[in-house]
């Protein structure tokens, strides 16, 4: 009997495929005293010699599916399989402590990771701790006999079933296998979502239980656009899914004739309809889907992509990279905004009870000014390269914008003092994501050259709901009167000083926000670039008049999210 399930809808498309779980199983042991140490010792050797063998394979089908670089990483698990100081401390513990193999590797395992962690001044050693818990898992997996979940080794069309995704697991998904992922936890905003919409790949997220009610191998349909999953579906749903699948492909053929055109609306005002992009690898979906400019480059996925802090050369190279690709079209590059749901193994963050509440963004590069320099210098050098726009992240307070404003304008006075050529009319401005900003948009927009409106940000902290939760989704609510009037209300306040207004939030490509924003006056939207077509194909036919009428009705006489989404919809005959 097929199972119908419902989530939240993160990413457009339909797949019918095999369900493939990333869970991890369970890998708890109990400690014993054993007597035939030997016995012991042997298990624990054919576990590791098992171990091995499969990361040979795994590291040779990742190096072909995904790239030398992310194959690495399992060279480094090999590593550490084959160190002595590490095999012989579990065995010296088998034969010592007359204890099971599997005790032996757990509290070995425990004491070199806090032994690594603790070298807080040697990234390369802190790296090394993640590594020893992965070969751990690996090894446990053996001696208890259970398998552990190994996506690199993926050859055929599969459905991902998992409990989360880091951006992390999802950038190492091969889009030629993972027809689309399906998760318990995560809301449409949380970065895994975000980036299936930039790999095109079809994803539901806060199912709450996929986990428990997709088995390993079962057939799934995964409809993205509605968020509805079935698995085991009967002959029928198959044929019903597939003309569904069908239907879609012919829409986004019908909208890909607007590739090359300008976005204008039923009254003939041009709006820009811009991308977002997490690496310069993506500047291909961006001009693919004929974007007009980038509207927010993430530049958290540099640092996160990499093992190490990226040198400022390497970074120069990427923002060199995006803007030469955009051949002079805008780029507006937010620096670093890493912490919340974005860590970088190699800069360890203090515990915190609210991560979203805590150091993350332009906290940590106030603070650590080495790195927030680094940034700058890059992105400075890279200017001459296109119309490079900057933007800081998480801006709650003037001082903070001044301060970051005044270390740039420093590191650019450095760079022409040595003689190296820079832009001279690089804008700098701010994300309003924190509802400070919002309500005291006037007294930002003397200062800054433009405003993006950060909506995945925003809407998390004025409805207090955290964006990832699917506990909360409810009151996760884009068309909110209160979201809609501090749109309101950071639109004007940057019109009135001649300043631009943009948006980068996933609301600025979601076809009922689209409507009022337009009746906003928002001059600038940036999306996923899978989105960008879909929305030059609705604002053809809408009239900005019209749009201010609904606008003005839905933040002066409707109370509700709800209300406000069906009056769009039944105004701009959206089903
Ligand atoms: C665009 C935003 O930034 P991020 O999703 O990276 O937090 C936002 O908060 O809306
Ligand atoms: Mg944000």
């Amino acid at each position: 009997m097929s199972k119908q399930l419902k989530g939240i809808a993160a990413s457009d498309g339909i797949a019918i495929a095999k369900a493939y779980r990333l869970v991890e199983p369970d890998l708890s042991y109990n400690k014993k005293t054993v007597s035939d140490t030997d016995g012991e010792t042997k298990r624990l050797e054919d576990a590791i010699s098992k171990s091995n063998d499969e990361l040979k394979i795994i590291r040779d089908k990742a190096k072909e599916s995904l790239g030398e670089e992310e194959a690495q990483v399992f060279d480094a698990h090999m590593m550490i399989l084959a160190d002595p100081e590490f095999t012989g401390a579990v065995k010296q513990k088998i034969t010592d402590e007359k204890v099971n193999a599997e005790a032996a590797l757990g509290e070995v395992s425990d004491q070199f990771v806090s032994m690594f962690e603790a070298m807080t001044d040697n990234k390369y050693m802190q790296e090394r701790a993640a590594d020893v818990r992965d070969v751990t898992k690996r090894i446990m997996s053996h001696l208890l006999g259970v398998e552990l979940p190994n996506p690199a080794l993926i050859d055929e069309e599969v459905i991902i079933v998992a409990k989360d995704l880091t951006p992390s697991d999802t950038a190492q998904l091969n889009k030629k296998f993972v027809k689309a992922f399906v998760t318990d936890l995560g809301g449409r905003t949380a970065h895994s979502a975000i980036m299936a919409r930039s790999l095109e790949i079809p994803a539901i997220v806060g199912s709450e239980t996929i986990t428990k009610d997709a088995q390993e191998g079962q057939k799934m349909i995964v409809d993205g656009i509605n968020g509805d999953i079935i698995i085991d579906p009967t002959d029928a749903q198959v044929a019903e899914y597939q003309q569904k699948a069908k239907d879609f492909a012919a829409q986004k053929a019908e909208w890909e004739k607007l590739k090359n055109e300008q976005t204008l609306t039923a009254d003939g005002k041009h709006y820009t309809v811009a991308a977002n992009i997490g690496t310069p690898k993506d500047l291909t979906g961006v001009v693919d889907n004929g974007a007009e400019a980038i509207g927010l480059y993430r530049t958290e996925f540099l640092y996160m992509d990499s093992a190490e802090l990226p040198s400022e050369d390497d970074q120069f190279e990427a923002y060199k990279a995006v803007l030469e690709g955009m051949k002079g079209k805008p780029v507006v590059v937010r620096t670093m905004d890493i912490g919340g749901d974005k860590h970088l193994p190699y800069l360890p963050l203090p515990e915190e009870m609210n991560p979203f509440l805590g150091y993350r963004a332009i906290r940590i590069s106030l603070d650590r000014q080495d790195i927030f320099r680094t940034q700058l210098r890059a992105l400075l050098r890279a200017s001459v390269y296109g119309k490079l726009q900057i933007m800081f992240p998480m801006i709650a307070t003037l001082q903070e914008f001044r301060a970051a404003k005044q270390i740039f304008e420093e590191e650019k006075q450095k760079l022409q003092d040595k003689g190296v050529k820079v832009d001279n009319d690089i804008q700098t401005g701010i994300m309003i994501e924190i509802p400070a900003a919002a309500v005291l948009a006037d007294q930002f927009a003397k200062e800054v050259d433009f405003f993006s409106i950060g909506t995945n940000d925003l809407i998390q902290y004025t409805m207090a709901a955290d964006r990832g939760n699917e506990h909360v989704s409810y009151l996760y609510q884009p068309y909110n009167p209160s979201i809609l009037r501090l749109v309101k209300n950071v639109i004007d306040a940057a019109h009135k000083e001649g300043k631009w207004a943009g948006m980068c939030g996933e609301a600025a490509g979601d076809p009922i926000m689209v409507p009022l924003l337009l009746g906003m006056g928002l001059d600038e939207y940036s999306m996923s670039a899978t989105s960008v077509l879909k929305i030059r194909s609705l604002m053809k036919r809408l009239s900005t008049a019209d749009m201010k009428a609904i606008a003005d009705k839905a933040m002066n006489e409707l109370t509700t999210n709800d209300e406000v989404a069906a009056m769009v919809k039944a105004a701009t005959s959206q089903k």
